[in-house]
């Protein structure tokens, strides 16, 4: 028996960076966190502890926070293709990269120059993967909280000895989407592309009259690529946050679907993949994220 070591990566993780762009009196900020990870000849390291094929991660840092000095951070999709072509370019030792971004959104509050809002938890998020000259990019979106009061049933499931659920033609509907979309190429318009992404995402969520919540998943992907020829596939991840029906008759109360108890958890966790049947070969987009 032979022991061998594996596939491999390292890096600096959740760097946070967040800038400030002055013009005049007028500020933008962007706070992003970026992870970087690097792939290639890098048996020395682990088998011998010889680095001189390593680009040190704090290295790596600091190269996050150069880059966001010399030229405009931009879409996070250009920071990370410029980040990670930077690293395999530049590194003979280093084939691959890995940099994935989280866009931390903040609104700015009422029209002022330099005050800022936290909207909500919601992220824009991508992963760009570099293989030697090649590129693919993975964006979408996380902790995108959506509930609707009503356009939602769950019914004819399987009863068995265990099913305490009761069916229902009207429930509430809601969940935290976690969205990934695989592009086609790398000359796209990524702003224009994610809010439009987004907006149909939200749009379909809203009016797709819903048999379950895995119908709704579908129908969301498939609008997406519907009306995107930029996106090859989504991968949706869509927790079912439960909203169950009080029961007041304790009381001597009705309760007609008006006053619901928000489970925290367990919760039901819908996952799926929609694609176009002609997509170009992933290559290694998805390699080393979650399946969803
Ligand atoms: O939309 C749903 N899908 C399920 O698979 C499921 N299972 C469950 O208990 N409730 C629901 N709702």
């Amino acid at each position: 028996m032979a022991i061998v070591l594996g596939p491999n990566q390292y890096g600096k993780a959740e760097n946070r960076l967040v800038t400030v762009s002055r013009n005049g009196s007028v500020h933008t900020i962007k706070d992003l966190t970026v992870s970087t990870s690097l792939r290639g000849d890098l048996a020395d390291t682990h088998l011998t502890g010889d680095n001189a094929k390593v680009l040190a991660t704090d290295t790596q840092k600091n190269t996050v926070y150069a880059f966001a000095k010399e030229a405009p951070v931009g879409e996070i999709e250009d920071f990370a293709l410029r980040l990670g072509r930077h690293f395999v370019s530049s590194q003979e030792a280093i084939t691959g990269a890995r940099v994935l971004i989280d866009e931390h959104g903040w609104e700015r509050i009422d029209g002022h120059d330099h005050s800022f809002v936290r909207g909500s938890d919601e992220k824009r998020t991508t992963a760009v993967t570099i293989d030697g000259e090649q590129a693919w990019v993975v964006s979408g979106v996380r902790d995108l909280v959506v509930l609707k009061s009503t356009g939602s049933e769950f019914h004819g499931y399987p009863k068995d000895q265990y099913t305490t659920l009761k069916e229902t033609n009207d429930r509430i509907l809601a969940t935290s989407v976690t969205a990934r979309w695989r592009y086609v190429g790398t000359d796209v318009d990524w702003a224009k592309s994610f809010t439009e992404i987004r907006s149909i995402m939200l749009k379909t969520f809203a009016d797709k009259h819903s048999l379950s919540l895995q119908q709704t998943l579908y129908a969301m992907g498939e609008a997406v690529l519907n009306t995107r020829p930029e996106v090859a596939e989504v991968r949706l991840s869509m927790p079912n946050k439960h909203h169950f029906l009080v029961d007041l008759s304790p009381f001597g109360l009705e309760n007609d679907n008006e006053v619901f108890y928000a489970a925290d958890r367990p919760y039901g966790l819908i996952e799926g993949s929609v694609l176009r049947d002609d997509a170009p070969d992933a290559g290694q987009a998805w390699s080393t994220l979650p399946t969803f």
